[in-house]
């Protein structure tokens, strides 16, 4: 299919350079909203569409998925994909893509700044001033130097909280499920509670997982220290609210600073709805620890450059849910892609297929994983369109999708 009759949607106010990478690259039918869409209208949208490029609102579950006839690949223009069907969307041979990086450092500025503001009791203090108050006073408030920061969930956004914070004199530990590198004079706890009993601050970095899943409850806020302060910039389902609302009120908790909800409004218009509301120790931001305009700018480069080179190329290379391929480019004859169940035979079946038409493979790159094989081959003739290989290829059992350059 000629660049410019692929169709490509853009949701969620995704930045200019997305736009401006795949015109660059000749993607002419690029389409942008503003806004998330629901079920039905994304349904309805998506299914005459060969690539989608979402952020954490847009919900792309299987259902939506069986509705994206010619989805090519998914961009995620953002770092969590919890959002997507990740398992169904590899059934159905389409890779999805996101920005591992790119906003890594947003978040982690934004968390330490509210260390300090949590500290000092800036928003009880803040909300009073806006209502004519002057709470001129240090009760509670304190320096963030020498006190402790617990993260949980050192990954990327973890370990580079981590630095900033031992730049102004924090003292870091952290907790993960896997082994993790201590950077700096940072410790690692070798359990959560052993973190909780010993942080002033917790800060929650952990992706959405089963296991994430409402994991800090009650009982793990009663093992914090009282008086200590809880941040969660990771995803809404971590923490239980209804349980952070009762730490809060009995003071067990002193302050919270939170910017995921279980329950996150689906656009700007949309009413935000929270028991935490009404709390002045409480900072509530709109899931924005990764919206900078830097950020925001990288992540638009960033997705649209690995969408157009799997179109382009073929190449997998930093999708989140299929077999990665690396490959370099075509440079002569033609490349056919074929994605299929990971069942016995099938590359048998692709060379048959293209010895029977004695064709000579100039190179070839599989990959598997337990789901799904991804064979890329690169033949020297120039193939048709019209020579019915395709259709020859899709004849293999366990097929799902075939796709070629010519
Ligand atoms: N508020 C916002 O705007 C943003 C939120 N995020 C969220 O932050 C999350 C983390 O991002 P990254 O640091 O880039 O991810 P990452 O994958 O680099 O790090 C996550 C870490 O959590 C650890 N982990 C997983 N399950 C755990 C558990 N049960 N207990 C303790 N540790 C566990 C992992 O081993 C890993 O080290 C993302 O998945 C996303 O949901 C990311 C960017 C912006
Ligand atoms: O990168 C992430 O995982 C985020 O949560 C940021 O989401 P957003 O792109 O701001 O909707």
């Amino acid at each position: 299919m000629p660049k410019d009759k692929i169709k490509v949607l853009l949701l969620e106010n995704i930045h200019d350079n997305a736009v401006g990478y795949f015109e660059a690259q000749g993607y002419r039918s690029v389409e942008r909203l503003k806004g998330a869409l629901d079920a039905d209208e994304l349904k309805a949208k998506i299914a005459d569409v060969h690539m989608v490029g979402i952020r954490s609102r847009t919900k792309l579950t299987a259902d939506v998925l069986q509705a994206a006839n010619k989805l090519m690949c998914i961009g995620a223009f953002c770092i969590g994909t919890n959002q997507i069907d990740l398992t169904a969307a590899k059934k159905l041979g389409i890779p999805v893509f996101n920005a591992p990086y790119s906003n890594t450092r947003s978040v982690a500025e934004l968390v330490l700044g509210e260390v300090i503001m949590l500290a000092r009791r800036i928003p009880e203090k803040n909300w009073s001033t806006h209502n004519g108050g002057w709470l001129k006073t240090a009760d509670g408030a304190v320096e963030v130097r020498g006190k402790t920061l617990g993260i949980i969930g050192y990954g990327h956004i973890g370990t580079q909280l981590s630095i900033l914070a031992e730049a102004i004199g924090m003292k870091v530990r952290y907790y993960d499920i896997v082994e993790k590198l201590a950077l700096g004079n940072a410790r690692s706890c070798p359990t959560m509670e052993e973190l909780l009993a010993d942080s002033d601050f917790v800060s929650l970095h952990v992706p959405s997982t089963p296991k994430t899943k409402n994991m800090f409850t009650a009982t793990e806020m009663a093992q914090m220290k009282p008086g200590a302060m809880l941040l969660n910039a990771s995803r809404g389902n971590v923490v239980v609210i209804e349980d952070l609302v009762k730490a809060l009120e009995s003071g067990h908790i002193a302050g919270a600073a939170i910017d995921v909800f279980p329950s996150e409004p689906a656009s700007t218009r949309d009413m935000f709805e929270s028991p935490l509301r009404n709390m002045p120790n409480v900072i509530l931001t709109p899931h924005i620890g990764g919206s900078t305009l830097e950020a925001q700018a990288n992540i638009g480069t960033e997705v649209a450059e690995k969408l157009v080179k799997y179109s382009d190329n073929g190449s997998t290379l930093g999708a989140v849910n299929f077999p990665e391929v690396q490959l370099p480019l075509q440079e002569t004859g033609s490349r056919f892609m074929h994605i299929h169940n990971n069942v016995p035979g099938v590359l048998s079946s692709i060379n048959e297929v293209l010895s029977r038409r004695s064709m000579n493979i100039t190179g070839q790159y599989l990959r598997t994983d337990g789901d799904v094989g991804y064979v890329v081959v690169d033949v020297q003739e120039q193939v048709e369109a019209g020579l019915g290989i395709r259709h020859e290829l899709e004849q293999i059992p366990g097929t799902i999708r075939t796709r070629f350059l010519l």
